[in-house]
């Protein structure tokens, strides 16, 4: 057996814990599949955490408890000492498709969340705070364009822009630029890091790709096959900002192979 997988280390931590997951498991239909087992998880504010594993180990499920959408079966999630009862303010989130509404204005999409929690007089006050955010992600000018009209990766800022429109102290992402071409991709993380280190946000982001995850990420979690547990949480020591150059530091490769390594073997076991 793998040494490095049986070694479950604790957490690292590297600040205040802003996000407290205990022994968290999920269960779907009558407890035939068993989602998640026990996963402990510590956030740190400010910090960008993302998640690894195979397909199906409970990644997106993990997020969803996390986000208030689905309650876990067992165990506790605690966000900024409140515990996580349904969907927060403080709590944003970006998946897969953007999902705009195609009948409403980029901006209109934008202030969408303002709109359904606050009302329309709240979405109208919140009116320049998007128009800012647009600018912040490069899409000044299209605050009137409508979702047609703009490609998947404006398509995925005018994401971003909504899902920061609350101001949330935690981004909960999951995959949020697969759907995208490798280059459009690799420009939008970068893009990601900026606003994340600039809002001083706590991200956490769940990725099928390695190398993402260590380009982006202060801690990797690594999860095993299904039920999903927290096999292992690796500290990736790498200078701030990133650059997709860093991709050829051999520190960077040390990194990509010991996650390898961990699904490969471990995350199977
Ligand atoms: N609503 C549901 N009802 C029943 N089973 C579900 C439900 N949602 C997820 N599952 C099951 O729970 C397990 C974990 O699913 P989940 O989508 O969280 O995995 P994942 O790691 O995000 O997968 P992928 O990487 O392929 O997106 C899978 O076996 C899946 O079939």
């Amino acid at each position: 057996m793998n040494k490095a997988v049986t070694d479950i280390r604790p957490v690292i931590k590297l600040g205040k814990p802003v996000y407290e997951l205990s022994n968290v498991s999920k269960y779907y239909g009558d407890g035939g599949v068993v989602a998640l087992e026990g996963v402990n998880l510590s956030l740190t504010k400010g910090a960008f955490h993302s998640v690894i594993g195979s397909s199906g180990c409970g990644k997106s499920t993990l997020l969803k408890i996390m986000a208030g959408l689905t309650p876990p079966s067992k165990g506790r999630v605690v966000l900024s000492g409140k515990p996580v009862r349904g969907p927060r303010a403080d709590i944003g989130m970006m998946f897969q498709q953007a999902t705009l509404f195609p009948w409403r204005t980029t901006v209109q999409n934008i202030l969408l969340p303002v709109e359904l929690r606050e009302g329309k007089k709240a979405a109208e006050a919140a009116k320049p705070r998007a128009l800012a955010l647009l600018d912040l992600v490069g899409l000044k000018g299209f605050s009137e364009a409508y979702p047609s009209q703009l490609s998947g990766g404006m398509a995925q800022r005018a994401a971003i822009c909504r899902m920061l429109v609350s101001e949330p102290d935690v981004l909960l992402l999951d995959e949020p630029f697969s759907a995208l071409d490798e280059i459009t991709r690799d420009f939008m993380n970068m893009e990601l890091q900026r606003i994340v280190l600039e809002r001083e946000a706590s991200a956490f982001l769940v990725t099928h790709s390695i190398s993402e995850a260590v380009i982006l990420s202060d801690i990797v979690h690594v999860m095993s096959a299904r039920p999903g547990r927290v096999i292992r949480s690796i500290k990736i020591d790498l200078p701030r900002p990133r650059t997709l150059e860093m991709a050829i530091m051999p520190e960077f490769g040390r990194y990509v192979s010991e996650i390898r390594d961990l699904l490969d073997k471990g995350a199977f076991l």
